[in-house]
């Protein structure tokens, strides 16, 4: 039995300016202990999602479970002990200013009715945990952007939940702190079999640690699978437009290099080629335009690292006169490469 699982849920809001469709028949099941990424542009319905899981929106229509549960099936007070097993983070952290870093993360300790003395106990060794043991009577204000987070990590810890909900937890972040917020996560996940569902904009936060991924569209699920699979044959323009916006690991998207030392090359046939493991570091395409002396328009290449795995994608373009592009495309599959046409327009 998957531990969360979305059955076809609908949300609306009515506002001054009509009924407002948030999320239309949503299905999505988790499995316990994974990292499963919500993505989807802004406005998509990622946020209302996440807020349905632990019922702090109550959707239209449909049923949230959890390990074979409805939500709606609860009481308030049953609801209000449920909603401890599920722990929350936000993109602007949300402390409390007037608190110091113990404090913050003694408040919840303090709502479920612990004594003053194990509160400070538990919030320093979850404190240890996100690696600020040694700021505990620091304030947020004197904290920076990804030791903010980290208090809320802690402070999301200490009920103990088994699920956490992330919602643009690294939005507001660099690069650099994304990561090792991202590398907390994971550690969290793996050491104590916390489910976590990571809501995001960034391609590339789904593809450091998540293992499945939603694609949200328009309150709808476009696609849904695990993240090797929507790297590497994503199936809607949705899916397409978001990792074409992921910049790889190297921090830049290689685009419009003319391979061959022939000029730019126009709207000949293009074919976007899947690469993975180490076949992204062979000189393929050098090889391709030696074998059969016809050059190739490299619209954009890319390597990343999914879940620790070096995978690439090309987008290649042969010239209009090209006669060669079946034998061409049958060097690339013969060579264990996955090829597909593309229709779109590449910039
Ligand atoms: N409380 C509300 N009242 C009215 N409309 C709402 C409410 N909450 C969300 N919406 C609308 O529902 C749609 C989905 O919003 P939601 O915040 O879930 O999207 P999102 O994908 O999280 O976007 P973003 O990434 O910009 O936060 C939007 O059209 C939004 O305006």
């Amino acid at each position: 039995m998957s531990e969360i699982v979305i059955e076809n849920l609908y949300k609306s809001f009515d506002t001054k300016d009509g009924k407002v469709e948030a999320l239309k028949n949503v299905n999505l099941s988790i499995e316990s202990g994974d990292i499963y990424g919500i993505i989807g542009m802004s406005g998509a319905g990622k946020s209302t999602l996440v807020r349905c899981i632990n019922f702090l929106e109550v959707p239209t229509k449909g049923r949230v479970l959890i390990n074979g549960k409805s939500l709606g099936d609860y009481t308030s007070r049953e609801l209000r002990k449920q909603r401890e097993d599920i722990g929350m983070i936000f993109q602007h952290f949300n402390l409390l200013m007037q608190k110091n870093v113990l404090e913050n993360v003694c408040f919840p300790l303090y709502i479920q009715g612990k004594s003053k003395k194990d509160a400070r106990k538990r919030a320093k060794e979850l404190l240890d945990i996100v690696g600020l043991g040694d700021r505990t009577g620091a304030f947020p204000a004197q904290l920076s952007g990804g030791q903010k987070q980290r208090v809320a990590i802690a402070r999301a810890l200490a009920s103990d939940p088994k699920i956490l909900l992330c919602d643009e937890a690294t939005s507001a972040l660099d690069p650099q702190t994304t990561s090792s917020i991202l590398a907390l996560l994971k550690d969290i996940n793996q050491r104590f079999n916390i489910t976590i569902v990571i809501i995001t904009h960034q391609m590339s936060v789904v593809r450091e640690i998540c293992s499945h991924v939603a694609i949200v569209k328009g309150g709808e699920v476009a696609e849904q699978g695990t993240v090797e699979d929507i790297f590497t044959h994503p199936k809607t323009a949705v899916a397409r437009e978001l990792l074409k916006n992921d910049v790889g690991d190297d921090g830049e998207e290689k685009r419009g290099t003319t391979a061959g030392g022939k000029e730019i090359i126009k709207s000949g046939e293009k074919i976007r080629i899947v690469f993975s493991e180490n076949s992204a570091f062979e000189p393929v395409i050098a090889n391709l335009i030696l074998n059969f002396n016809e050059p190739v328009n490299i619209l954009k290449a890319d390597t990343k690292n999914v879940g620790g795995v070096a995978k690439g994608e090309m987008v290649l373009e042969f010239a209009p006169d090209c006669t060669k592009n079946k034998e061409m495309k049958q060097y690339l599959l013969d060579r264990g490469l996955e090829i597909e046409e593309v229709s779109e327009h590449v910039d």
